[in-house]
């Protein structure tokens, strides 16, 4: 099939008398509720439960291979290629398959807060809560947007569709496929909704370099007086906890672009972890969940309907989707200035990366190239402990292009705006997972605001010895010991056991990367 009749079918299908466009939230609250979707927790949010799948299936992920984008995209275990012949096929299926539904709902909207990057997009979706999720999570339109609105990327999401790999040609029952001529993702087979999100983030990865624009995992905010800070991470690392800071207006909690103009949000809401959420330690997320808000896999009393977000028995990766103005203080529109500060946020599980250290130019390419974190229980399928990984632009999931050509963009950007940027360890203090504990969020926020408030810019510091990373020895509020991972150990020889291990992990990793500059890969790499 060709675009236009790919498109035509679409056509067709958005004409049917069960198509309903663009509900709004109470709409979709009654619908998710009454069709037995989801149910309303005590504040008023609605939960759905989301079955087998809880996390992302990136081994169910693809792009189809096609001629205007297959020499662009750096094809592989990320990248996975499948035909078009595939594709079509399912594409087929999947529109006869809603056809037959009773009812269909249809958000349309944007991506990317810059209106000169901006893309529409729209949502067609089986599941009433999965279009609240996707009128909460994308950019609403307003009316007059909404009035003139022309969708350029389509995402068909078709939990319930199931397809079988052996007629198929999928890996499994659950698909997420995007085809970049035909402008549209299909998703099948899982209920996870942070399947859809993420998908757009992919798409817009693609997109955004091609205009020259550094597209990122990251979160942002601002201060008064302008002074903008990206987090950098992958899922768990803290991008969304760290990001809302009372103190601070939030840009964004995840997806990034970076142009010309300064920063902005991909997005027009968040997706927290809400696993051993408190209203004490994360009180902007705590009350962000309310009415209107989405809650994933979230156990809750069944009377009462009392979220208990202690309990992971669903999954570890629980979850709240709410629009980004449920977040008190917050930028409208979702851009800003250029980065004064940057962090690089890693959940090291080994417990031997300092909990904040200053990175020269090429250890700041070094490690954003590296991109190493443990993976924590259950954002991905099959993950249920920490898990060292090298997750390249601390995204490599979403990574269409050859990592090297975000690096690239963020080094010079870095340069042109001079960005301090730094390292922080939200993961394991004091001994390895098991052992030692994960670093106290209290303190992790303090060390961040002294770098974003530029109290590090003249401290002192001391090298480690193995990662040649630079430690203030002294931040207001934290206990000195802390900040030195080494002494934080009672056992210094497992310590250095564990800290030459890593580094060892890191030199291999970075082998990968042959061609990339002398420069970064000897004077950003760990010393020994
Ligand atoms: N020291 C710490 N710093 C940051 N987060 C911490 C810390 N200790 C525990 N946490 C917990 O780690 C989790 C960080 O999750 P968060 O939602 O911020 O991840 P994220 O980087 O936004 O991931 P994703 O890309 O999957 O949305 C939260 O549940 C938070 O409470
Ligand atoms: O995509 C998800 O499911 C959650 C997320 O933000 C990530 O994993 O980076
Ligand atoms: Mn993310």
């Amino acid at each position: 099939m060709n675009s236009v009749e790919i498109a035509n079918e679409l056509k067709e299908l958005l004409k049917g008398e069960n198509v309903k466009i663009q509900l709004s939230v109470p709409e979709l609250v009654e619908k998710a509720t009454s069709r037995n979707e989801a149910v309303l927790t005590v504040d008023g949010a609605v939960v759905a439960k989301t079955g087998k799948y809880t996390g992302r299936s990136p081994k169910d992920k693809f792009i189809v291979e096609e001629e205007s984008t297959k020499d662009k995209i750096d094809w592989g275990k990320v990248n996975q290629t499948i035909s078009a012949e595939v594709f079509d096929n399912l594409y087929v299926k999947v529109v006869n398959f809603l056809k037959e539904k009773d009812e269909l709902y249809v958000f349309k909207g944007f991506a990317g807060a810059d209106k000169e990057s901006q893309l529409p997009i729209q949502v067609v979706n089986e599941f009433a809560w999965h279009n609240l999720f996707c009128h909460q999570l994308f950019i609403r339109p307003n009316e007059e947007e909404l009035a003139s609105h022309n969708a350029e990327f389509t995402i068909i999401a078709a939990p319930t569709f199931k397809a079988d790999p052996a007629v198929d040609g999928t890996n499994s029952e659950a698909f997420i496929i995007v085809s970049f001529e035909k402008k549209v993702i299909l998703i099948g087979g899982t209920e996870y909704a942070g399947e859809m999100k993420k998908s757009i983030f992919g798409i817009m990865n693609y997109l955004l370099p091609e205009q020259e624009i550094l597209s990122m995992h990251c979160s942002a905010n601002v201060g008064e007086a302008g002074d903008v800070a990206l987090f950098f991470g992958l899922s768990g690392t803290g991008k969304t906890t760290l990001s809302a800071d009372a103190n601070r207006k939030l840009i964004g909690d995840d997806e990034h672009g970076w142009s010309d103009n300064g920063v902005f949000n991909i997005e027009g809401g968040c997706y927290a972890k809400t696993i051993n959420l408190s209203a004490e330690k994360e009180p902007e997320i705590y009350n962000a969940i309310r009415f209107g808000s989405v809650l994933e896999n979230v156990v809750v009393d069944e009377e009462t309907r009392v979220p208990d977000y202690d309990d992971g028995s669903l999954t570890e990766n629980t979850r709240a989707a709410y629009p980004i103005h449920f977040i008190e203080n917050i930028v409208t529109p979702s851009v800003a200035g250029h980065p004064k500060t940057i962090v690089f946020l890693t959940a090291d599980a080994f417990g031997v990366l300092p909990p904040i250290s200053k990175l020269t130019k090429e250890q700041a390419m070094y490690h954003f190239l590296s991109g190493f974190t443990s993976k924590l229980a259950g954002t991905e399928r099959g993950v249920t402990e920490p898990e060292p990984v090298f997750s390249t632009c601390f995204g490599s999931p979403f990574l269409p292009l050859p990592a090297t050509r975000y690096a690239e963009m963020l080094g010079e950007k870095i340069d042109e705006h001079g960005a301090q940027v730094f390292l922080v360890n939200t993961g394991w203090t004091g001994g390895e997972y098991g052992v030692g504990n994960r670093m106290k969020l209290s303190y992790t926020r303090t060390m961040v605001r002294a770098a974003i408030d530029g109290k590090l810019n003249d401290v002192e510091t001391i090298q480690d010895p193995v990662f040649g990373l630079h430690m203030p020895t002294n931040i207001e509020g934290v206990p000195s010991e802390v900040l030195n991972p080494r002494d934080a150990w009672s056992d210094k020889a497992a310590y250095d056991q564990k800290a030459s291990f890593l580094a060892d992990l890191f030199k291999e990793n970075f082998k990968k990367f042959g061609n990339v500059s002398d420069e970064i890969a000897k004077n950003g790499a760990p010393l020994v």
